[in-house]
């Protein structure tokens, strides 16, 4: 490449986007609250009293949190890092009796937003704060195996959410240029200040999940939409130079 093309290349933002990196529970799966009822039964057995102030600022903190490795949350909750390990075991077995009766459900157009995707000729990659075996649970529980590019989860990457590495782990691992080509969807705070920090020029932050539009755009969402359904759209428009 000549020193012309390079310096066209750098300040030119690409208009084709080449990877979708896409939260799971609240963005393209929905569990009807089995994540929170699982953290609840981790407390529980950990001795904290449901009802008590105690337990309602820890849920409290999970809430807030959603998108978080939940290894990092137990951390925070819990001072011992046995006894977090140890609830965050709770909360896998639980979780797993949970959607053992699939109580885990694609939200309405994911699965056709992913496959436009991937046959438009972006990647996608499905990222989450699960751990490694929650997440291969939940994805053949849906029969969602093969369904994107790659999966990955905090231990994946080194840190998870809200840090940016899950993003960039799939930017190296699939072998994109810039991290300009990415578009990062979610349905959490952390989801967006991920995608802010690590450089996607498309933040877009969908309506099914946790948190509100307003939340959404403080963190940094370049767009809100009701849900996944509508990224092709947003696809489309960016590569029309709309968005
Ligand atoms: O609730 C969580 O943190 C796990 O779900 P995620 O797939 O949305 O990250």
């Amino acid at each position: 490449m000549t020193g012309d093309a390079l310096t066209r290349d750098a300040n030119h933002t690409p208009n084709r986007l080449r990877l979708a990196v896409v939260d799971m529970v609240g963005t393209t799966i929905t569990d009807d609250g089995r994540t929170e009822r699982a953290m609840s039964r981790a407390l529980l057995e950990h001795g904290i009293e449901p009802g008590s102030g105690r337990f309602e600022s820890m849920l409290g903190y999970a809430r807030d949190t959603m998108g978080f490795s939940k290894m990092t949350v137990f951390g925070h909750l819990f001072e011992d890092p046995a006894v977090a390990a140890s609830a965050n075991k709770v909360f896998e077995q639980a979780y797993d009796d949970m959607i053992a009766d699939g109580g885990v459900h694609a939200i309405p157009g994911a699965e056709d937003a992913i496959l436009w995707m991937r046959e438009s000729g972006m990647q996608v990659c499905l990222a989450t704060g699960f751990g490694r075996h929650t997440q291969n649970m939940v994805l053949e529980s849906l029969g969602w195996m093969g369904l994107a590019d790659l999966s990955l989860c905090p231990a994946d990457a080194g840190r998870g959410r809200p840090y940016p590495d899950m993003i960039l782990t799939a930017v190296l691992a699939l072998d994109l240029d810039d991290v300009r080509e990415v578009a990062v969807v979610g349905d959490t705070s952390s989801d967006m200040l991920s995608g802010v920090r690590s450089g996607a020029s498309l933040v877009a932050g969908v309506l099914t999940g946790s948190h509100s539009e307003a939340t959404l755009r403080a963190a940094g969402a370049t767009v809100v939409v009701e849900s996944i359904k509508e990224l092709p759209l947003l696809v489309e428009k960016r590569e029309a130079g709309r968005l």
